[in-house]
Parts: structure tokens; C-alpha cells; sequence
């Protein structure tokens, strides 16, 4: 077979050709077509209907399904894996706590507008989320990570995990053990667009969430789309993508080691390199078909449909600057800098999802353990979107209090402001004298005080 890797010249001069910023999931149509129905038998059947669609698309042969997984099975999961995977677990979950204890916002703040006025925020966690944990193309432990510990340390009451259960009906051993090491353990086995139609809905057997977070098939992200109004369907996560971008000053055999990495998702990732250089243009193309020869075949296979079709290659432009001006029209879900000075190039980049910096940050640790969230925005969505976070996790809610003392004029501005806008009910509020001072209302306590949040 040969490895014909996608190549493209580009030139910043010449407009961006659109089809070089297209996903798999940039044309959701089929998907959505093809989820509708399922989303619909699960809102009728629940359980019944999960059944059928493990035994149809998870190839689940038992009939009668348990859809809740057990302690037991838990406790099976635990005994199974191998020691040294858990201990490489437990570095990676210390890691991702200790950035999103970091990131977790204040409970509460208030601020003095004007004397007499204040003003503030509570921030509240969300009372049931989900986090889903895709099993069709691989296992993720990485993803109950990734979800849930933002979801613990933002303090969510009911933080559940749904995930596909294999043929046999059993969960994957580490999703398990990721999960009792984490603290979580409301699991169920349902996956795709029924997974997420459950979550909506609820059903016998699983509750219904007010979230659903975590990434997935291009089916669970048309679910999610179609469910959007009964379910916030979280940041847009679907499948994989990457760029590397390069200067001259890479090695060519280690940036096409990094290519690699995304590619091998699926046949429905996306994986460019982008580089100002020729050298390393051709460079990057000689290695890679070594690089799959000593790669698992099915793997490879993936990384090859990805490299080779058309969402993926190799792109050299004539400047770096048109390597950043693709780099940030593109939005990637992840990005890697290998050039002379990532640091300063990280300053031109506007839009990605993450950004990995320098030879000895290879996505893979981003994916993994150093601590940011590898759930991250993909199809361009990183434009307007951020990496999963504990603040997905919370809700703010506002709050203010006037003093007696300040009340006369922001009375009187209220009034003009809702006159010229025609609510005269709005208007007759602040224009009636208002005799009684509400008791304490010239004292606000510090924010927190006397604040539960939940
Ligand atoms: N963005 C991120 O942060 C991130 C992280 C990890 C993985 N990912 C991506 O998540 C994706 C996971 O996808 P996956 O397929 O491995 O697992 P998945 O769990 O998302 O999908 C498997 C499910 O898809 C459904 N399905 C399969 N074929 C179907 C069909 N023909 N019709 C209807 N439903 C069908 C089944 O219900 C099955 O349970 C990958 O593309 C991977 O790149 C993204
Ligand atoms: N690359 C994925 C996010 O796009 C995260 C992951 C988990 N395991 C391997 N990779
Ligand atoms: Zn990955």
C-alpha cells in the first residue's frame, strides 16, 4: 500500500481555502438524521430501549443488561489492574486536582459600586451533571479524570458517569478504577446517542442531569445538539484533532512523531502539520510511514486514513506568519509549538484549545498528566470556546443590596430609565416614596457570610 500524505502549499498572500479548515464533524447532517430516532425511542422505552441499542450498536449479546454498574464490579476493576498503571493514575489525578483546586473560583465577592450600592456575584455548583466516557475506539480513563475531577472539586452534588459497555456487559476495567479513585461511583453503561438521550430524559434505571460534559462520536455530539434545550450539552468536544506547527530549527523524525499522535484517534480525527519549512515539510513525510511500521496496525491504519485524506497532511506555507494566520483560522483542538522560541510564538496565537510548548511537551502529556484539562473545543469551536473546566461545573448568580442613604438617586435614575422605555409599573416602584428602611440594609456583610451554597 502506499502512503500518499496529504500535502498542500499555501501562501499567505492567497485567501485560506475552506476545505483545509473542514472536520469530520464540520457537516453533522447524517449524524443528526441518523440519531433522531434513537433519541426519540429512548425518551419512550428508557431502559428497554438502551437494551437494544447496547445488543445493536455495543454488540452486548446479555438481553437483561444491568445498566447500573456495581460495587462489586468496582471493586473486580480495582483487583484487576495492574499496580503500576495506578500508581501512573494517581500521579496523573494529583496533577489535574491540583490545577483545577487552583482554578476553582471564589465562592463569593461583592464590590461597593457607588456608597450605599453593593454588588456581587455567588458562584454555585450545578446540581447533576454527567460525564461522559467514550468507549468505541478505545478506552478513556484519561476522560473520567478529565470530567469528574472538575466536577468534585467544583462541588457538584450529582456527578454520574455513563460510558458503553463492551459485548460482554462489563465496563472497562480502568474507566472503573479511575472512577473509585476519583470518588465517583454513580456509573451506567449506555453509550452514543442514547447515552445521551438518558441523561436528557432519564429513565427506570438513570437519572436525568441538568449537564452532560465530555467528549465523543460524532453521534454523541448530534445528540447533544439535538437534546440542547433540555440538556446543556457542555464545550463542543468531539473528535480529536491537532496541529503541530514548526519553524526550520525541528527535527523533522520527532515532529512526525507528534503528527502521529492525534491521528491515531480515529479515521475521524484531524492532524496537520504546519511549517514554514520545506525541509521539514519533507522530512516529516519520509518518517511517517517508519513511524507506522512500528506502530499496532489498526492504529496505524487510523493515523494513515487521517494523514493521507482530507482532514490532515502536511501544510507548508511560505512564511510563518502564515503558519500562525492558518494556525489561529484553523482553532485546534490541540496545538504544539516546535520552533525556536515557543514562548513568544504563543503570543500570536489567538485561537486553540491548548497549547503545548516546545520539544519535551508532546500532546501526550497534555492528554494525560500535567494537569489542564485535555476535554478541549474542536471544530473551530475554540474560537469562542474554552478547555473543560471547574467553571463548567458552576453557575454565577448576582446579587445586590442598596442602602437607605442611596436609594433617592438611584431611584430617580431608574424611574427616567423606565419611563423612556415605556414600563410604567416598572416606574410607579421608584417614584413612591419608600418610608420604611428595610432593617440592615446600611450594613452588608462581608461576601460568604452567612451565604450557603447549597
Ligand atoms: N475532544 C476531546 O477532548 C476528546 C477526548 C477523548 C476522545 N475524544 C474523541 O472522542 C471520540 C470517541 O469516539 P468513539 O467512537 O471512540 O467512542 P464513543 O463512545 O463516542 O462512541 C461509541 C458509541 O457510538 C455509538 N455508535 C457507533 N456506531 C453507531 C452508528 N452506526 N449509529 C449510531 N450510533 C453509533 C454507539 O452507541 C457506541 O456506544 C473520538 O473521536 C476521540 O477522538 C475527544
Ligand atoms: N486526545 C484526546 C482529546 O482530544 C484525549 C486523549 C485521551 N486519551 C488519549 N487522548
Ligand atoms: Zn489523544
Amino acid at each position: 500500500m502506499t502512503d500518499r500524505i496529504s500535502f498542500h502549499d499555501f501562501s499567505g498572500a492567497a485567501p485560506i481555502p475552506a476545505e483545509l479548515l473542514r472536520r469530520t464533524e464540520s457537516d453533522l447532517t447524517p449524524y443528526l438524521e441518523r440519531v433522531a430516532p434513537i433519541i426519540e425511542r429512548v425518551r419512550q422505552e428508557g431502559d428497554d430501549a438502551l437494551r437494544h441499542f447496547a445488543r445493536q450498536f455495543d454488540k452486548v449479546t446479555q438481553p437483561d443488561l444491568a445498566l447500573k454498574v456495581t460495587e462489586a464490579e468496582i471493586d473486580a476493576a480495582m483487583e484487576a489492574m495492574d499496580p503500576e498503571i495506578l500508581d501512573s493514575m494517581r500521579y496523573a489525578i494529583a496533577n489535574i486536582r491540583r490545577f483545577h483546586e487552583a482554578q476553582k473560583p471564589e465562592e463569593s465577592w461583592m464590590i461597593e459600586v457607588r456608597p450605599g450600592i453593593w454588588a456581587g456575584d455567588r458562584t454555585i455548583p450545578i446540581e447533576s451533571v454527567a460525564c461522559y466516557v467514550p468507549r468505541g475506539k478505545g478506552c478513556f480513563p484519561s476522560v473520567v479524570a478529565m470530567t469528574a475531577i472538575p466536577g468534585m472539586v467544583a462541588g457538584v452534588q450529582r456527578l454520574v458517569i455513563i460510558t458503553p459497555p463492551a459485548p460482554d456487559g462489563s465496563v472497562d476495567a480502568g474507566t472503573l478504577a479511575a472512577a473509585r479513585l476519583i470518588g465517583v461511583t454513580d456509573i451506567y453503561k449506555s453509550g452514543g446517542a442514547q447515552a445521551v438521550a438518558a441523561i436528557a430524559y432519564g429513565t427506570q434505571t438513570i437519572p436525568a442531569c441538568d449537564k452532560i460534559v465530555g467528549p465523543g462520536s460524532p453521534y454523541v455530539v448530534a445528540a447533544k445538539r439535538l437534546l440542547s434545550d433540555r440538556l446543556d450539552p457542555g464545550v463542543p468536544a468531539g473528535p480529536s484533532e491537532s496541529i503541530i506547527l514548526t519553524d526550520d530549527s525541528v527535527d523533522p523524525v520527532l515532529a512526525a512523531l507528534d503528527l502521529i499522535i492525534e491521528s491515531e484517534h480515529g479515521p475521524d480525527s484531524s492532524a496537520w502539520l504546519v511549517t514554514s519549512s520545506r525541509r521539514v515539510a519533507e522530512g516529516v513525510m519520509e518518517a511517517l510511514p517508519l513511524h507506522w511500521a512500528a506502530m499496532e496496525p489498526g492504529r496505524a491504519a487510523f493515523s494513515r486514513a487521517v494523514l493521507c485524506g482530507a482532514h490532515g497532511g502536511v501544510l507548508l506555507t511560505d512564511t510563518m506568519e502564515a503558519a500562525i494566520a492558518f494556525t489561529n483560522a484553523y482553532a485546534p483542538e490541540h496545538l504544539e509549538i516546535l520552533t525556536a522560541d515557543p514562548m513568544a510564538d504563543l503570543g500570536r496565537i489567538r485561537h486553540a484549545g491548548e497549547v503545548l510548548l516546545g520539544s519535551s511537551t508532546p500532546v501526550t502529556l497534555g492528554n494525560y498528566v500535567l494537569g489542564p484539562n485535555a476535554v478541549l473545543p474542536t471544530n473551530r469551536a475554540a474560537r469562542t470556546h474554552s478547555p473543560l473546566s471547574v467553571h463548567d461545573f458552576t453557575k454565577r448568580m448576582s446579587f445586590a443590596r442598596v442602602a437607605q442613604n442611596a436609594y433617592p438617586e438611584a431611584a430617580r435614575h431608574a424611574e427616567r430609565l423606565a419611563q423612556y422605555e415605556q414600563f410604567p409599573g416598572h416606574a410607579r416602584a421608584v417614584s413612591t416614596a419608600r418610608p420604611q428602611p428595610t432593617p440592615g440594609s446600611d450594613h452588608m456583610p462581608l461576601p460568604g457570610a452567612n451565604m450557603p451554597t447549597s
